[in-house]
């Protein structure tokens, strides 16, 4: 059995028992699937997109009073004159859609910038004014609410019992489910993933993480109120409460109990929260007397104790135990692949990355100071010099990371400077990270397929129905490729984060090269490999000159270094001291001189030996 028949089997037996289960239990299972939907929404915008919020509930409520107020309102009845009233709901529906589409947008907008725990605080904000707003609108109905909402009825049939809008909730969530893990398993997912890295690795990746930041948040937004749809017609009468700041929390509640990163533990968090609930509230006031608020205090308690025992929720553990049983899902062979795009690279010799009197200052500090370098198109170009020289600083200069504060870089002869890191990418520059960024729970293809994002063309809903397999069979195959190239065929298949840290950076090297890069920056690729995979990367270096790309290394290890550039720049204090060929460099006095007069910097070997 694997987890697809497991799935499958769950779907058949709540279709099988649906008609047998008493009220009480259709109605606490539709609650479970209305709550898991907005759960789910969270997972991909805090689980796997690393943004908290705690204001869900107020989209929910703008799907609920959306509906309602089309529903009753006697302006909208007169407005749209003779319309025939089954068709209310589903105009609620997309009018629901359309103003959190705009809210969610526009409130992503201005709070996704935000970084640190000010994005969650911002939540929380919204989250109190839409309760207030809900309550405080009189053609809302203020705190009183809005009564008589109708059925949804569908081809005639009207869905007005729990049974029959439990049997569309647990559809639709269904097929949320579905469209979300499709999502997750695609070029799109995998950028998503990215974004809760941080920036810069996937704007280095081509990824528009503003873009994609927002996305994420109008998604989980139109999600949460679809729910809020499905809510207004299956209470047939809403108020505030429902959508205030505390049910905003406890939806967070779901999505991290369940396992935050893991859609189907959106599902198990809220069924496990929905009937905690519901057995403290008989149980507590028969033990403790119905004077006191007792559930919240247990509930809460309850939620420390599952978070300090499984961390990162039940669903992965569940998932483990179930592993042990379950075969693993055999990958379908891929049918169609398409052909990637592939530019051609420049002629050998022409510059390709141009550097011209670039000056760094933080504050007072010149971290760079006007300097100057060229990489051509066929050569490895090196940057030395000893800790805190200005090497990983002119690295952020060139590849779009940070600003030069004064000061030219130039990318296949455009001027790129203030250009985002994505641009850089888009113009052919790939790189690796002095500090290895990696998504180290996801396997070592996945990383290195995203090094080809910005070579795939499919979006979101392409995702989302499985348009995209053939798309995705080649970015897999290019991914493939690129691993066995850098030696690492027999990881392709591991969390990346359970390789060596050499190989990680090995991984990251193969990720570069999966975007067909012409210009590649490599920060320290040979630290910590052993002389093996270090005579294997300048092997794959040198090949990888002589198709034609043009290579930037910063590399400590000078024996590498010296044996495999074809120039080398020095820099000491932020300037350039020396450049040349190894034999030049390594000859020079100034070079000697920093090397062997700096206190923290070993002298290198290579250095030395000429110096003797
Ligand atoms: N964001 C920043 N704000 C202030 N100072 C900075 C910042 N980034 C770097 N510096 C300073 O700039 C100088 C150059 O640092 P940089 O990290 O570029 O050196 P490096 O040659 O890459 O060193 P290493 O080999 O140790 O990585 C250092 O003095 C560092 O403290």
């Amino acid at each position: 059995m694997t987890r697809r028949h497991l799935t499958l089997a769950f779907i058949v037996a709540l279709a099988a028992v649906w008609g047998f289960l008493p009220d009480f239990s259709v109605t606490v299972l539709s609650y479970i699937g209305l709550y898991a939907l907005v759960a789910a929404g969270l997972v991909m915008l805090t689980g796997v997109g690393g943004m908290t919020s705690f204001g869900q509930a107020a989209f929910v409520g703008t799907g609920a009073y959306a509906t309602a107020w089309i529903c009753t309102s006697p302006l909208v009845a007169g407005a749209l004159g003779g319309i025939s009233p089954a068709l209310l709901p589903w105009l609620g529906l997309l009018f629901g859609i359309v103003v959190t589409f705009i809210i969610a947008w526009g409130l992503g907008a201005i709070t996704l910038r935000l970084s640190g725990h000010y994005l969650p605080l911002c939540t929380i904000a919204w989250g109190l004014s839409f309760y207030f707003l809900f309550g405080n609108l009189e053609f809302l109905g203020g705190h009183t609410g809005v009564a008589g909402v109708p059925a949804i009825v569908v081809g005639g049939l009207s869905l007005a019992s729990p049974r029959s809008l439990g049997v569309v909730i647990w559809g639709v969530l269904l097929l949320a489910l579905w469209a979300l893990h499709n999502l997750l398993d695609s070029r799109e997912g995998r950028a998503i993933r990215a974004l809760k890295t941080g920036r810069v690795m996937a704007e280095s990746m081509g990824v528009d993480t503003g873009r994609y930041r927002i996305k994420v948040f109008v998604l989980a937004a139109l999600m949460a109120a679809l729910s809020g749809w499905l809510y207004a017609h299956m209470q047939r009468f809403i108020n505030p409460t429902p959508f205030n700041l505390n049910i905003g929390i406890e939806y967070l509640f779901m999505a991290v109990v369940g396992g935050a990163g893991h859609l189907w533990g959106a599902v198990l968090g809220a069924a496990l929260i929905t009937l905690l609930k519901e057995q403290l509230q008989d149980v507590l006031p028969s033990l403790l007397g119905s004077s006191g608020n007792f559930e919240v205090i247990v509930f809460g308690l309850l939620m420390l104790v599952v978070l300090q025992r499984f961390a990162d929720g039940l669903w992965p553990t569940l998932a483990r135990l179930g592993g042990r049983f379950l075969k693993p899902v055999a990958p379908r062979p891929p049918g169609r692949v398409l052909a990637l795009p592939e530019a051609a690279l420049p002629a050998r010799g022409r510059t390709v990355l141009e550097a011209k009197a670039v000056t760094k200052r933080f504050g007072g500090l010149v971290a760079n100071d006007a300097v100057s370098l060229d990489v051509k198109a066929g050569e490895i170009h090196a940057l030395i010099g000893p800790n805190g020289a200005g090497k990983s600083t002119f690295f952020n200069m060139i590849s779009g990371v940070d600003d030069p504060t004064e000061g030219e870089v130039r990318l296949m002869d455009k001027a790129m400077t203030g250009k985002p890191s994505r641009e850089f990418a888009a113009l052919g520059l790939g790189r690796t990270f002095q500090h290895v960024r990696l998504l180290g729970q996801r396997r070592v293809i996945e990383n290195v397929a995203l090094g080809a994002h910005r070579r795939g063309r499919r979006g979101w809903i392409a995702s989302m129905l499985r348009l995209d397999r053939a798309e995705e069979a080649a970015l897999l195959a290019e991914a493939r490729r690129q691993i066995e190239r850098c030696g690492l065929a027999e990881f392709a298949e591991v969390p990346a984060g359970s390789l060596a840290l050499g190989q990680q950076r090995v991984v990251e090297i193969a990720r570069a090269l999966a975007g067909h890069p012409a210009v590649l920056l490599l920060d320290e690729p040979a630290a910590g490999l052993r002389h093996l995979e270090k005579r294997a990367l300048a092997m794959l270096l040198d090949q990888l000159r002589a198709e034609g790309l043009g290579i930037l290394v910063v590399e400590h290890d000078m024996e590498f270094v010296m044996n495999l550039a074809d120039r080398i720049t020095v820099l000491e204090f932020g300037a350039v001291i020396a450049r040349g060929t190894p034999a030049e460099v390594q000859a020079d006095p100034k070079v000697l001189d920093a090397y062997l007069g700096g206190v923290d910097e070993p002298a290198p070997k290579a250095v030395v030996e000429q110096a003797a």
